[in-house]
């Protein structure tokens, strides 16, 4: 089992995503990018890192012998500056060249401050990306926004750096624990949501085997969820248009995730704004009621939240208006057409955030 394919910008091939069982291929992959004899510094969080930082570490010695381990405390808190500086510390310690590489090997949290360190040291290194996560192996290792979080806004400072590979294990999702794996979900449900109808149906479909971890439809699933996100960063790249959509859920669920200082899972918080972002959808007349009803139970059947306690909406909203898609006072907000058919939209409303937040904060009736 193994399946893999390919990024393009301007036509031309730009990096792999590889999806196997193990890293027995990572080597020849790297080699294949001529990284034999530069050093590697494995960049890890120590949850992660303590599960294969010696494994991938031990692979990567057969192609250069100078390979180091940067780890950092795991967690969305320290998706920050301090732990970017840390790392630089330690390249301009271990004398890290234009021509070294860095990997990261872990969930997104490591993959966005991975990447923007690469981005941003020396004027820019090569890194590639060893997904570990759901989350991380079907959205964030792939279309190149790096990024850290600034006084807990989220990705407020960042660089687009495209990574070389992105190679994932898969068989790495057998050691996470169920919340962080239906964290995952969340972005695989956006996905349907906003591309594919068909996809969404069959996640439905397929939901017993995905809880199970069926080998297959796992694997079917990730390709798919890659092939969608990456057919969308190949096209706009660096989010002149078209590339919002992937933000579909993001702009109250960044909210809410700051708003909750991280104890919600970015996967979580997604959810939550994909409900806003469809009950809109449905009271400007674009879903029906049963397609929102649909789309709410979808995420509740993957284990995802779908209302909280009561925020304050005020803070939600002012929050909202920090986000990166303001466009000269207007908030580019993503709305549904239909399940499957996701458009962008300049003119929401106050008064539509502050109702369908307050939605999420409903008494749970029904
Ligand atoms: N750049 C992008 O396009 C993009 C897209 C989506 C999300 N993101 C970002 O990704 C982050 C969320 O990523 P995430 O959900 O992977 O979170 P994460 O990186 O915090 O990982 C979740 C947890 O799982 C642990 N972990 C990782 N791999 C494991 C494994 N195989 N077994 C056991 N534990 C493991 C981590 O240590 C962490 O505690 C957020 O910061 C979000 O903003 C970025
Ligand atoms: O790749 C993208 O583009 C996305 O929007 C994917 C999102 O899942 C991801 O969380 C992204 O980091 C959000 O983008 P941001 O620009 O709002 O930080
Ligand atoms: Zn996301």
């Amino acid at each position: 089992m193994s399946k893999m394919l390919t990024v393009n910008y301007n036509k031309k091939p730009i990096y792999n995503i590889i999806i196997e069982n193990s890293y027995d291929r990572l080597a020849e992959e790297l080699k294949a990018l001529g990284a034999e004899n530069r050093k590697i510094c494995i960049v890890t969080d120590s949850n992660a890192g303590s599960l294969y930082s010696q494994e991938v570490a031990d692979v990567l010695k057969g192609i250069s012998d100078q390979v180091v381990i940067f780890t950092f405390e795991a967690g969305e808190e320290n998706k920050t500056l301090d732990t970017v500086r840390g790392l630089y510390e330690f390249l301009i310690m271990s004398r890290f060249d234009r021509k070294d590489i860095l990997v990261a090997l872990g969930g997104g949290v490591t993959g966005d401050l991975t990447g923007f360190a690469a981005a941003t040291y020396l004027r820019g290194i090569d890194f590639i990306q060893l997904p570990t996560t759901l989350l991380s192996q079907v959205d964030s290792s792939i279309g190149g926004k790096t990024g850290v979080d600034f006084d807990s806004y989220k990705n407020m400072v960042g660089a687009f750096h495209q990574p070389r590979l992105v190679y994932m294990n898969i068989s790495t999702l057998n050691t996470l624990n169920p919340r962080q794996y239906f964290s995952g979900m969340g972005e695989i449900l956006k996905h349907g949501l906003i591309k594919d109808e068909h996809y969404f149906e069959w996640l439905i479909e397929n939901m017993v085997e995905i809880y199970e971890k069926d080998p297959e439809i796992l694997e079917e699933m990730i390709y798919r969820s890659c092939v969608i996100k990456g057919r969308v960063v190949e096209e706009d790249p660096e989010e002149k248009g078209e590339r919002a959509l992937l933000n579909f859920g993001h702009t109250i669920g960044h909210a809410i995730e700051k708003y909750m200082d991280f104890k919600l899972l970015h996967g979580e918080c997604v959810a939550l704004g994909s409900v806003a972002a469809a009950y809109i959808s449905w009271k400007r007349g674009y879903l029906k009621e049963d397609e929102f009803l649909e789309i709410r139970d979808m995420f509740v059947g993957f284990r995802l939240p779908v209302s909280m306690e009561s925020i304050s909406l005020d803070e939600i909203i002012n929050t909202v208006k920090l986000d990166k898609k303001m466009d000269r006072g207007q908030i580019r907000f993503i709305l549904l057409k239909s399940i499957g058919n996701a458009f962008i939209d300049k003119t929401v409303t106050d008064d539509e955030l502050r109702e369908a937040t307050g939605y999420l904060c409903r008494e749970i009736e029904d």
